[in-house]
């Protein structure tokens, strides 16, 4: 099941809810007067936020910081050109990915046709290695290549189109969905400017020519109507033809000379950039490969190419499915494509499959939960070949990455090559640590001599921050207003929670700044919506989580402003690629508030689960009887997550270990809603049942309420020996037929165990421990970012060079210091460890709160005001005590919990004596 949070995706992750801190969102602050001297500053400017910091948080809240009469900024903002000179690394060339569809709870199809009574029934009835390719180790320290694009400015527009790549004709800019458009007519549905990028894009390179003519006499947008039909038909033969040509040459001999004139045929691009050769070779040669570039560095035509040259399908995993969905859509026309995830419609998935076998698609885009499908995998053993497997944002396989995904743990090479007899795998990432490089390429069996791995940040990047306090929205606006940002045609605000994407957007509109939120609780079409606008330049600013950017190939962002601290480095590296992918010189600018610090702190607590809880949650999923053979287990997510007190991306996480652990106790099958009420309408029943085995297992597992039938799929899927999602294929069919209606509920986990533990309870202490390494990771990926943020912020206050020089650098070393190797480095934690009145204030609360059976974990994340499905915000954020503790270490308050609930459970035993 794709996730649509904000985490773009994260599982395991601190994923901030809708509306984690149900307090009304604070008021945007006046503007300020005109031609105010701009406080904001690449220093720490904010004094009274530094004080207000100091200080504990515990019972009142500081005043927000006056920066009416603040600190000018100097003059000018300091010149970029000196700034990557001297670095002591390389950095590479200047890209991106999207969002998702939870599984729907109900079908509902009822009363649309007439009921048909029970009773009066007979019966009648679901990715060369020039042979030797050697390991390619990070290049650092080196020297920088130092290449500089002006930034794009506002003023740019005038002479240039909005999101011209230069003279770059590649992709279908509406999509490859599996029939090649040789007619070039998709472009129609793209409005104005869009439109004429995404038409130039559709074209094949040979038309460059003609564009930029017709460019040049500014009749670009109409240029295709001068060419008749029949010429473009031939064009379009004669380009085939010679695709055609290059393949077979590659194919002859992948050569540097044959797969560069490939490229320039499909793509227009006149050289490879650094990594994509090398990579593509090996692919060729039938290396699995670990390929690590930065950000818009052009990873997706590493798999593009071999794609065109191996004989079986290429396989690109993917985490999100709006990301595979502009993923398709970016595919070269001469590449046919398809897609599948868990969120289509079964007809859509159906047309897929039959593409499939009939060899119409070439790149199938999936998501990692599809790789469950009984009929997906046995398709693939049955008849159809992969060439290639492309696990794409490779980092979600490694928990110890800031975006985990369980299902990415499927992914281990053993079943990819078993169940999917894949011949190589192509793993990609732009962000990973070496920690999480060594967990990936070890899932993956991708030996080290076969990484290919360059740095990991662009040269083309100002990096600066400056603390936020009380008044960002308005230091926002002054950055905004002020050199260079003032004059930037595209730019994305990133923020963490989805209620400030409207306040920002909303501040920004007043003054005079065309910008617009988005997030991920907004309906697709306005996202989509959003995103057209944005690219097409109508809109200049985009606030946004971060569920905005994956897939976001935008050339011309020139500006990411963090408005609040990202959640890691990771995350932090991602979020800046999305600005300067034309290679251009970009402003990246970070407003540093420890609140946010904290609460994002706070929420990576979340996940957290005790050993106790777990050993209870193992016995619930074994507790079936395991005597039947196949039997469909299956647990209702909603009502495990409350008596467990865990979230559903934790026992997804803990049932994909027990599958994928050194042990495999169990074999998941596909998520499905497993309380179905069926409505008969035609034939009766039982007559029905005479001839289908499932209508009549359905007859004996259900109980009739109100003349409907109700049953449970598993079990009527287990009696009948079938999947659950033939059961529901079955119940469709007859749906179609007229003869029923339908309504399913209860989204459950399904399995069948195949072994039960023989001692749960060093299990369930097992499964503890490494869940919390995982949300200890979690915490330490946040400080981390912190102390950078902060040693950035240092830096320009004690330099007297260019402070704009000094954080970038800063920043940069960072950077890159972490993604290679010093990770687990020791970072102060900004969390004190004690609070003289923490003690009093859980007994008030204990005392207060007496019908409730706390854990301490539940009492420190009211505490820290994290709710949980036990202990949802929408009730206890209502307590006195919820959030008050934020900067106390969320373990000293466990301790001291524990310490309070003994001390309550004696009290409260000898009273009752
Ligand atoms: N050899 C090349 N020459 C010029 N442009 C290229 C080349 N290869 C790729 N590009 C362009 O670079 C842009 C980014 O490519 P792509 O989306 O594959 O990046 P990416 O590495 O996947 O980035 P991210 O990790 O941010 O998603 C695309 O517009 C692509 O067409």
């Amino acid at each position: 099941m794709e996730s649509d949070s904000d985490s773009d995706g994260s599982h395991i992750s601190a994923t901030p809810p809708r509306d984690p801190f149900p307090p009304p969102p604070p008021k945007p602050p006046q503007p300020p007067p005109p031609r105010q001297v701009p406080p904001v500053s690449r220093k720490a400017t904010s004094s009274s936020s530094s004080s207000s910091r100091s200080k504990p948080k515990a019972h009142t809240h500081p005043q927000p910081p006056d920066h009416s009469e603040a600190a000018p900024l100097p003059s000018s903002y300091p010149p970029p050109p000196s700034l990557f000179t001297d670095l002591p690394f390389r950095i590479c060339e200047p890209s991106n990915r999207t969002q998702p569809a939870r599984c729907s709870s109900s079908v509902s199809s009822f009363y649309r046709l007439p009921r048909a009574s029970p009773a009066s029934e007979d019966i009648s009835k679901s990715e060369c290695q020039s042979s030797s390719v050697s390991h390619v180790l990070p290049e650092l320290p080196h020297v920088p290549v130092v290449r500089r694009k002006p930034p794009n400015l506002i003023t740019d527009s005038i002479t240039c189109q909005p999101v011209k790549a230069p003279v770059v004709f590649r992709s279908g800019g509406e999509g490859n969905f599996v029939k090649l458009n040789l007619n070039g007519k998709r472009g129609k549905k793209f409005p104005s400017k869009y439109k004429s990028a995404s038409k130039s894009r559709s074209k094949f390179a040979y038309r460059g020519k003609r564009y930029k003519k017709s460019e040049a006499n500014g009749e670009e947008e109409e240029g295709e109507t001068w060419l008749d039909e029949e010429s473009d038909l031939q064009r379009d033969n004669g380009f085939i033809s010679s695709v055609e040509e290059a393949v077979l040459a590659v194919k002859a001999e992948a050569c540097d000379e044959n797969l560069t004139k490939l490229l320039s045929l499909v793509y227009g691009y006149e050289s490879f950039r650094d990594g994509q050769l090398q990579a593509i070779k090996m692919v060729l040669s039938g290396s699995s490969t670990m390929l690590v570039l930065p950000t818009g560095a052009g990873k997706s035509l590493c798999y593009q190419i071999p794609a065109m040259i191996l004989p079986g399908i290429t396989l690109v995993v993917s985490p999100l499915v709006s990301l595979m969905i502009d993923q398709l859509k970016h595919l070269p026309s001469v590449i046919k494509g398809g897609l599948l995830s868990s969120s289509q419609r079964p007809e859509e998935a159906t047309e897929t499959l039959r593409k499939l076998k009939e060899g119409i698609i070439k790149v199938l885009f999936v998501s990692p939960e599809r790789l469950l499908n009984v009929e997906f995998l046995s398709m693939f053993r049955m008849s159809l070949s992969v060439s290639l497997v492309v696990v794409d944002e490779a980092h979600c396989v490694s928990e110890w990455s800031h975006n985990f995904r369980p299902s990415y743990m499927r992914l281990k090479a053993s079943m990819l090559y078993s169940a999917l007899k894949a011949d190589c795998i192509l793993a990609m990432t732009a962000t990973a640590t070496t920690m999480t490089l060594q967990a990936v390429m070890s899932a993956l069996e991708i030996p080290s001599t076969n990484l290919i791995q360059k740095s990991q940040l662009r040269e083309n990047f100002e990096l600066s921050v400056s603390l936020g306090g009380a008044n960002r929205l308005k230091d926002l606006l002054i950055l905004m207003e002020s050199q260079p940002y003032k004059k930037i045609r595209s730019i994305i605000v990133y923020c963490k929670f989805q209620y400030e994407t409207d306040m920002i957007s909303k501040y920004l509109r007043d003054n005079n700044i065309t910008a617009k939120g988005y997030h991920s609780g907004l309906p697709a079409k306005d996202r989509v919506r959003i995103q057209e606008s944005f690219c097409s330049n109508k809109i200049r600013v985009v606030v946004a989580t971060v569920a905005f950017g994956m897939g976001l190939d935008k050339g011309d962002v020139g500006a990411v402003i963090h408005f609040s601290v990202p959640g890691s480095l990771e995350e932090y590296v991602q979020e800046i690629g999305r600005a300067g992918r034309d290679g251009r010189l970009s402003y990246c600018h970070l407003f540093y508030d420890e609140d946010t610090y904290l609460k994002l702190r706070s929420l990576s607590h979340s996940d957290g689960v005790d050993e106790y809880a777990v050993g209870k949650f193992l016995t619930h999923v074994f507790s079936s009887d395991t005597k039947q053979h196949e039997k469909i287990c299956s647990i209702v997510i909603e009502s495990a997550s409350h008596k467990f007190d865990m979230k559903e991306e934790v026992m997804q996480t803990i049932l994909t270990h027990l599958e994928l652990g050194e042990v495999q106790y169990l074999r998941m099958l596909p998520q499905v809603n497993v309380c179905c009420t069926l409505n008969f309408h035609k034939s009766s029943p039982n007559i029905l049942a005479a001839r289908n085995i499932i209508v009549a297992a359905i007859l004996k597992k259900s109980h009739v309420k109100q003349g409907l039938y109700v049953f449970d799929i598993p079990t009527v899927a287990s009696s009948t020996g079938v999947a659950t999602t033939d059961v529901l294929a079955e119940i469709q069919t007859l749906k179609m037929k007229g003869e029923v209606t339908y309504e399913t509920k209860d989204p459950a986990f399904c399995y069948t165990i195949l072994e039960s533990p023989k001692d749960t309870s060093s299990l369930s202490s097992h499964l503890t421990k490494w869940l919390a390494e995982v949300e200890s990771c979690k915490v330490r990926k946040l400080d981390i970012m912190s102390s950078a943020a902060m040693a950035a912020i240092n830096v320009s206050n004690t330099s007297e060079t260019s402070s704009g020089a000094k954080q970038t650098l800063s920043l940069q070393s960072r950077i890159l210091d972490y993604f290679n190797g010093d990770e687990n480095c020791d970072v102060p934690s900004k969390t004190t460890q004690n609070c003289s009145f923490l003690l009093a204030d859980i007994k008030v609360f204990l005392q207060s709160n007496r019908q409730a059976k706390f854990t301490p974990r539940a009492i420190a994340r009211i505490m820290h005001g994290v709710g949980s499905p036990a202990f949802p915000n929408s009730i206890w954020s209502k307590t006195h005590f919820w959030g008050r503790y934020m900067s106390v270490d969320f373990r000293a308050i466990m301790e001291a919990a524990q310490t309070e609930l003994m001390n309550f459970v004696d009290r409260n035993a000898a009273l009752a004596s």
